[in-house]
């Protein structure tokens, strides 16, 4: 049997972000991949042209027609877009009590459309973070969650306190966006961990926080403790980053295959 990883996110039709990295992520490291999709994006490396929200009956179909039949070893949250979808995910996965949840907290795209509207910020907050055996905001996205400015170590590491105190289990505060090292901030609710790595000069990092979180739920469907899925997770994104390519006119995407096609 193949571990197991279901992603519960938006679809990205230009193949680099959204449930489509996600796939990607779960098949590249061993996991057998499904999904619940919870909007439509036309989208590709230049920007975000439209967004279609499905509505909550179908998605919390898709949530119950997988756990009522099949074992889910973790789930990775991306994309929700509205309130109602978010109480409706967190209905269905409490409903099922799902375990192992990697929650991104996805709200704006790098090319700045909004995948989140604004006023549902609140219920994310208190309907998925206390649900989420980690959440991995970057700097933008914890500031939206803690009410001020996230750009420097202190404060990454105050924002992941705070959020730990909305009941998630741990925080990975991203530093992609920083300027100098590529450097996350990892809270366990005890102590704080560094994942540093160097910042790799390229464009294409379209999908990189998507990539990231579903290799960290990859690794809790193979049984890896937490500490171990996540340092995988830093080590496959910045490989993923490193063999990014120049696809369309904007920003590309990681390449999730890149050991595959080598051997
Ligand atoms: N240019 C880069 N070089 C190396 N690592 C990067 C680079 N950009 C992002 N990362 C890493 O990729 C992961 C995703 O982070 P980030 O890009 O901040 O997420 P998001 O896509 O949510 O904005 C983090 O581990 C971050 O440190
Ligand atoms: C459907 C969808 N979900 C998420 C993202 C965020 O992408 P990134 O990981 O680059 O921030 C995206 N662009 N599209």
């Amino acid at each position: 049997m193949l571990p197991t990883g279901l992603t519960i996110a938006g679809s990205d039709s230009c193949g680099g972000a959204g449930i489509q990295a996600d796939i990607k992520t779960f098949s590249a490291l061993g996991v057998y991949g499904m999904s619940a999709i919870t909007a439509i994006t036309a989208q590709n490396t230049q920007g975000v042209t439209d967004i279609r929200e499905l509505d909550t009956a179908i998605i919390r179909a898709q949530i119950d027609a997988i756990y009522t039949d099949i074992s889910v070893g973790a789930v990775k949250i991306g994309m929700l877009s509205s309130t109602e979808i978010i109480q409706t995910v967190a209905e269905g996965l409490k409903s099922h009590q799902a375990h192992n949840i990697v929650l991104d907290p996805v709200m704006i795209s790098k090319s700045g459309s909004h995948l989140l509207r604004p006023d549902a910020v609140t219920a994310l907050k208190s309907h998925l973070i206390p649900l989420a055996r980690v959440v991995t905001p970057n700097l933008h996205e914890a500031a939206e969650l803690v009410g001020f400015a996230v750009d420097d170590y202190k404060k990454m590491e105050e924002a992941a306190r705070r959020i730990h105190a909305m009941g998630a289990g741990h925080v990975v505060v991203k530093g992609g966006h920083l300027s100098g090292a590529a450097c996350d901030v990892v809270f366990d609710g005890y102590t704080f961990n560094y994942l540093e790595n160097e910042r790799i000069d390229t464009k294409h990092t379209h999908g990189t926080g998507c990539t990231f979180s579903s290799a960290i739920a990859a690794g809790l469907a193979q049984k890896m403790s937490l500490d171990e899925s996540i340092r995988r997770a830093k080590v496959f994104i910045t490989m993923a980053i490193r063999h990014g390519f120049d696809l369309g006119h904007g920003v590309g995407p990681t390449h999730h295959f890149y050991d595959f096609y080598r051997s």
